[in-house]
């Protein structure tokens, strides 16, 4: 039997810009279990983060969820919400889209807590990374305090209390116990002088300290439930290896279930249980870490395994897949396999959009391609020129070199597979 914590069905994100309709999650469907891995891979803007936001309920306009659900189950919550939100509810499960943002911000940090690709999006730059972590702290012994209510954490803030957290908060810490609890999660994730760094500002710390302050802060609130958009992206390899160490220990620990998202393949192999495979807001691939890297199905997964980056030491490149990544953009997707024009094995059959077959080996192990179900054909293949012309509007998808912007050219973060700069929020 499996044990879900996390159902996301048919989720759709859409940007509204002045370019046209961003398509950048389309029917998205995710099952996670509780207590496993579960990695997200893909280039740079195949949809990761909008992904991660979106099941975070984090979308800021000009974006917008524009259908599907993310269910979380939990059946206190789920007890905790029944009577005011009776159709957000499925038994333990609990539509976080379903319900007010006042409702789930009560599974913040506690039940939830998210790592941000931009450390700064997480600090609050006017309060001390140590105030701000016993904060974090304190919200979950407030949680735990009373025993294991969503209720209570929910409605029962009475007047006195809330008086009493608005002249504490203005303190410099919550409580002595938060403090040192804070100081000893900096010092978990490897910030030395820990003492003395509670007591900076976001600003004082670097691009990496900050990265690591942020994993402090997400797991403070000992969640249920983590999710991890390249939470070591920023960071030196050395850094790298023993934030993914750490994580590992805290997730045998204490059980919690990761959703981690990144473009490397080398993380995925040492942190997954399984893996989804991204690719234009799609999950192309989804199976087991051996149902992706022993028995690929589709093209795409084989071209990002062209050559695995290795963690430790330098040099190792995912090798770029000949072509770029579409721009997501409505009017030039197209209703063939997104990835027919950048893909060896382009079949007539690819023409029409796939849906996703479910592929030899384990039952988690699907792909969205034709080659789940038909072998190769060369006398069906698409000519090499196929997509030359008119399938592409004015040559959009192929952003030239000068035409890239927006992120600086750090090549941790973008190997050369990634070419158009995603944006981030
Ligand atoms: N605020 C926004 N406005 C418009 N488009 C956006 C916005 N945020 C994201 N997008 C678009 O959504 C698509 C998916 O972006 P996303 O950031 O999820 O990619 P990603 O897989 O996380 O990439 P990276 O590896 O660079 O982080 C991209 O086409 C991106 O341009
Ligand atoms: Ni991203």
């Amino acid at each position: 039997m499996t044990d879900e914590i996390l159902r996301v069905t048919d989720l759709s994100t859409r940007y509204f810009t002045q370019e046209g309709q961003v398509n950048a999650v389309s029917s998205l469907d995710l099952r996670i279990e509780r207590g496993e891995v579960f990695g997200i891979v893909g280039e740079s803007g195949s949809g990761k983060s909008v992904t991660a936001r979106s099941i975070m309920n984090l979308i800021e306009s000009p974006g917008e969820i524009t259908g599907g659900s993310v269910e979380y189950r939990n059946a206190e919550f789920a007890e905790a919400v029944v009577d005011d939100y009776p159709d957000a509810v499925d038994g333990e499960f609990v539509d976080l889209l379903e319900v007010p943002s006042r409702v789930r911000q009560s599974l913040r940090g506690t039940s939830f807590s998210m790592i941000f690709q931009d450390p700064e999006s997480s600090f609050n730059p006017t309060i001390t990374v140590g105030e701000q972590l016993a904060e974090a702290v304190e919200v979950q012994r407030r949680a735990s305090a009373r025993p294991r209510s969503t209720r209570a954490r929910t409605d029962d803030y009475s007047l006195g209390e809330y008086l009493l957290s608005t002249v504490l908060s203005s303190r410099r810490y919550v409580s002595e116990e938060s403090r040192e609890r804070a100081i000893e999660l900096l010092e978990l994730v490897g910030i030395p002088d820990p003492v003395e760094r509670a007591d900076e500002y976001p600003h004082e710390y670097s691009g990496g300290m900050l990265q690591r302050a942020m994993i402090a802060q997400a797991l403070a609130g000992e969640p249920d439930v983590l999710v991890a958009d390249e939470p070591t992206t920023a960071l030196d390899v050395t850094i790298q290896a023993q934030i993914l160490d750490l994580l590992d220990e805290l997730q045998e620990e204490t059980g919690m279930t990761i959703l981690l998202i990144t473009h490397n393949l080398g993380v995925i192999a040492r942190m997954c249980d399984r893996v989804g495979v991204m690719y234009a807001g799609e999950i192309v691939e989804r199976g087991t870490l051996e149902d992706i890297f022993d028995d690929q199905v589709h093209p795409y997964t084989e071209g990002l395994l062209g050559s695995v980056p290795d963690l430790d030491g330098a040099g190792g490149r995912l090798q770029p897949i000949p072509g770029n990544v579409p721009s997501l953009l409505d009017h030039e997707m197209g209703d063939r396999c997104h990835f027919a024009d950048r893909c060896p094995k382009a079949m007539e059959d690819c023409l029409e959009h796939p849906p996703e077959y479910p592929a030899d080996g384990s039952d988690h192990h699907a792909a969205r391609c034709v080659l789940a179900e038909t072998e190769y054909d060369d006398a069906r293949a698409l000519p090499d020129d196929y997509f030359d012309g008119t399938d592409r509007p004015a040559g959009d998808k192929h952003v030239g070199p000068d035409e890239r912007d927006e992120e600086p050219d750090d090549d941790r973060r973008h190997p050369p597979a990634e070419t158009t700069g995603g944006e981030h929020q």
